[in-house]
This record gives C-alpha cells, structure tokens and sequence, in this order.
C-alpha cells in the first residue's frame, strides 16, 4: 500500500441550492498522515467524509489525491485508491467472512477474472491483521457488532487503498479493540481520515485535526493548537479543562457542563 496527498480545495455541499450543510472547508494532509474530523452531532463531519471518498460530488470547489480530481476519476479508478470504512453496514448478511472482505478487490479484477493467487493472499492478510481468521467461514449475519466492524476494516484493507476514510471506526468496539483498530491504523502506510467523537483520542492518535461546527471548519492543525479549551466550547457548548497525566505528562481532557 502507498500513501496518496489529499488536498481538499474550498469544497462544499447542500442537497439543493437553498440548503447549504457543508461550507466550503480546505486543508491540505501530506501522504500518510491521519486527519481526525471532529465535532458536535450534525456538525458536518459524515457529509464532508462522503465528499472524500466520492459518494457525494462537492457543490463548489474539488477533493484532490495526488493532484488529481476525485470526480475526474472513473467510480473504478477512485475505488483503488479510496477505501471507506462506514457506520452503516452491508446487508448481505448471508456472505461469509471471507466472501465479504474479497470484496475489496473488487476494483482490482478486471472484468469478470477470478480473483489471483495474489488477491487471496492479500485477503488473507488482512483477516489475520483484524485477528478474523477464525471467523472467514462464518456468515457476517451471525457476529457481534463489533466483530462485524472488524470485517468492514479488514474489507477495505484489501482494497489497498491510498487513501482510508473511517466514519467513527472505534463504534461498537471493546477497549482493547478500540485500541487494536487505532494503532493498526496508525501503522499502516496509507493516508487516513477519520472521523471521532472521542477527542482525547483524536488528539493522541492525529497528526492533523479539524474540527467542525454546523457544517462550517472552525479550526485546523496539529492537535494541540486545535483542541483547546476555547474550540471545545464554542464547537459542543461545553467547558473543557486540559490535565495533566502522571506519570506521562500527556495532556488528558475532561469536561463539564459548568464551570
Ligand atoms: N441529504 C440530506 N438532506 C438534508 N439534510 C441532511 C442530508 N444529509 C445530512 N443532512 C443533515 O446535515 C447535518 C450534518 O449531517 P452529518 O451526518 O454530516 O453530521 P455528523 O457531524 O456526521 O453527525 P453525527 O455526529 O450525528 O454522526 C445533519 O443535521 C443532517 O441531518
């Protein structure tokens, strides 16, 4: 897998010219660096991801990977370079496992070819890197929430996408899964945005954050010029106080509804 830049220019959406739901936001994330989009439920943050990875077109200005338009691409060539990983999930319950992540290879066969010796193999690597070996026979209907989020990050692994978008990638996870997903995303060498609404953890685990606030970017950079105490307030109405851990010293938040 490489890592493609992203540079989102001015982009912005509404489902009709009366009804603006993203403002035009712009940020530029060198390859391989991992974008967090936080914010307020309604804030924006699936709207603009569905611009990134081509479901929705941008009203005004372009998403870019490499330098090249999104919606210049063909549906196929953006769907080799862009993998998503969604809330909402397949319904073809009856697939097994391992039928449901070759599926991320879609985009690489060409025509009606069977998948390759080479494709398997790449499907077999991501279901031991999601730990779902033990489950490829089984049907995606009969696992756990959690299991099957494991499934759609393993699907779009073997996609070998350049760029990965995760809609809230730690929903329905366990702790220690949680933190299996999040540091076996920060390994790989792709370009990730994600989007969280855990900010302590948008914070240890991005480079870049942006933080939205009804349908408008209200900050953006490295996370500690960008989750502070001032943003916090004003993007979710609440008061935020930044501690100290010990022994690490890594700043931890807290909140409240009041002083
Ligand atoms: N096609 C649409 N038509 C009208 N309104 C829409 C449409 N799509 C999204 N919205 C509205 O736009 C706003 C932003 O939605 P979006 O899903 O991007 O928010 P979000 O930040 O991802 O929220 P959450 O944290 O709750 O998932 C919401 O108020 C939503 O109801």
């Amino acid at each position: 897998m490489c890592a493609a830049r992203l540079d989102i220019e001015e982009a912005s959406w509404g489902p009709s010219r009366a009804l603006t739901l993203l403002h035009p936001v712009s940020l530029a994330l060198a390859p391989g660096a991992c974008l967090g989009v936080v914010g307020a439920n309604g804030a924006g943050k699936s709207t603009l991801l569905r611009l990134i990875y081509r479901y929705l077109k941008p009203r005004t200005g372009r998403i870019l990977l490499d330098g090249e338009d999104l919606w210049r691409m063909s549906a196929r060539q953006a769907a080799r370079k862009v993998a998503a990983v969604l809330q909402e999930q397949p319904t073809d319950f009856s697939l097994s496992v391992r039928e449901i992540v070759a599926l991320g290879r879609r985009p690489h066969l060409s025509g009606l070819a069977a998948p390759s010796g080479r494709d398997q193999e790449i499907v077999s690597r991501a279901l031991s890197d999601m730990q779902l070996h033990g489950l490829a026979a089984r049907r995606f209907g009969t696992l756990s929430g959690g299991e099957r989020q494991r499934v759609m990050v393993a699907r779009a692994l073997a996609q070998e996408p350049q760029l990965l978008v995760l809609d809230e990638p730690t929903n329905h996870l366990d702790i220690r899964h949680q933190l299996e997903i999040l540091e076996l995303v920060r390994n790989l060498s792709v370009t990730i945005v994600t989007s969280l609404h855990d900010l302590n953890m948008a914070a240890s685990l991005c480079d870049q954050v942006l933080i939205l606030s009804s349908g408008r970017a209200l900050a953006y950079g490295p996370p500690a010029e960008v989750i502070t105490p001032h943003h916090v307030q004003a993007a979710f109405g609440v008061v935020c106080h930044r501690e100290q851990l010990h022994p690490s010293g890594r700043p931890h938040l807290t909140f409240s509804l009041s002083n």
